[in-house]
C-alpha cells in the first residue's frame, strides 16, 4: 500500500475584488497560484467566494486544476461540491454553512479528500466522526481576508484542537512563514494561506518561505524541480489515492494519510 502525506502548505485562492482589497498588490488568483505551484507547494485550495456564479466558479476550478495537474499537485474546492465532481477535484474543504461532511463522503469518490473546519475540540471530534480527513483549524490570529470570524483562538486554542483528535489539523487565519513554524510547533500538521501568498510582494519567494517555516522542502515529492511532467496512469485520481484520503485507515502519525482499496 501506497501512503503519501497530506501537504503541509495549503494555498488558498484569493478572489476577494481587486481594487476592494484591503492589503497588498493582490494578484490575480491563478498568476499567483502558479507561482507558488512553481516554488514546490503541493496543495491548492480553490475558494471562489460569493460573488462568483457557479460558472465563474467552475471556470476558475477548470483553470486551477489543470495547473496542478501539471505540477503534480493536488486540488480541493470550497464549498461547492458540485464543482468539485465537475472538474475532478481531489476534494473539497466544507464548514458549518456548507453541505454536511457525511452527505460530502457519501457522494464524492471514495478516496476524496475532506477538509472540515474545526474551531475547538468538540466540533474537531465532529468532523472526525462525520468523515473528515484532515481539520482546518482557526482563526489562529486576526485576519483581514475573511470578515464574521469568531474571536481568534490562538496557539492555545490551536494544541487543544491537536490534542483532541488523531486527524491532520491545517491551522488558518493571519498565518505567515514565522508563525507557521509557531504552529506546527503547537501541534498543527501544516497550515493555510491567503494573504500570505495572494497579496505578496513576490508569491514565489513567499512560497518558498512558508515551505520551508513547515519543513517542506520546495522540491520535496517532485521528481524534478520542473513543472511536473505527467505520464500516462499519472491521472489525479491516482495521485489523490496517493496524497491520502478515506479517514478509514490511519496510521498514528496522522499526517501519514492512507487510501482505501489500494494494492
Ligand atoms: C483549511 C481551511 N480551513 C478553514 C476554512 C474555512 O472554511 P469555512 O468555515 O467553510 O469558511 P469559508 O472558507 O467557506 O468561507 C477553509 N476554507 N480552509
Ligand atoms: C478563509 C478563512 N477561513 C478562516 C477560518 O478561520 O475559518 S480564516 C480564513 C482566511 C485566511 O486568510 P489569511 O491567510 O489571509 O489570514
Ligand atoms: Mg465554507
Amino acid at each position: 500500500m501506497r501512503a503519501t502525506r497530506l501537504p503541509r502548505l495549503h494555498v488558498i485562492t484569493d478572489t476577494r475584488v481587486l481594487d476592494a482589497a484591503p492589503v497588498g498588490p493582490l494578484h490575480d488568483p491563478i498568476i499567483a497560484t502558479e507561482a507558488a505551484l512553481a516554488a514546490g507547494a503541493r496543495l491548492v485550495q480553490i475558494r471562489p467566494e460569493d460573488h462568483y456564479t457557479d460558472r465563474a466558479a467552475f471556470d476558475l476550478a477548470a483553470a486551477i486544476a489543470a495547473l496542478c495537474d501539471q505540477y503534480g499537485a493536488a486540488c480541493l474546492v470550497n464549498d461547492r461540491v458540485h464543482i468539485a465532481q465537475a472538474v475532478g477535484a481531489d476534494g473539497v474543504h466544507l464548514g458549518a454553512d456548507d453541505l454536511p461532511i457525511d452527505a460530502a463522503r457519501r457522494i464524492l469518490p471514495p478516496a476524496s479528500i475532506i477538509g472540515g473546519t474545526a474551531r475547538d475540540p468538540e466540533s474537531a471530534r465532529a468532523a472526525r466522526r462525520a468523515g473528515a480527513t484532515y481539520l482546518g483549524v482557526g482563526p489562529v490570529w486576526g485576519t483581514t481576508t475573511k470578515t464574521g470570524l469568531p474571536q481568534p483562538i490562538g496557539l492555545e486554542g490551536l494544541a487543544a484542537v491537536c490534542e483532541a483528535v488523531d486527524l491532520p489539523v491545517i491551522a488558518i487565519g493571519g498565518i505567515t512563514a514565522e508563525r507557521a513554524a509557531l504552529c506546527r510547533a503547537a501541534g498543527a500538521h501544516g497550515v493555510a494561506v491567503v494573504g500570505a501568498i495572494a497579496a505578496a510582494a513576490d508569491p514565489r519567494q513567499a512560497t518558498v518561505e512558508l515551505l520551508e517555516a513547515v519543513g517542506e522542502s520546495p522540491t520535496a515529492g517532485r521528481e524534478d524541480d520542473s513543472r511536473n511532467t505527467r505520464t500516462a496512469g499519472d491521472s489525479r485520481s491516482e495521485r489523490v489515492r496517493a496524497v491520502g484520503a478515506g479517514h478509514t485507515e490511519e496510521t498514528p502519525d496522522t499526517g501519514l494519510l492512507r487510501g482505501v482499496g489500494r494494492a
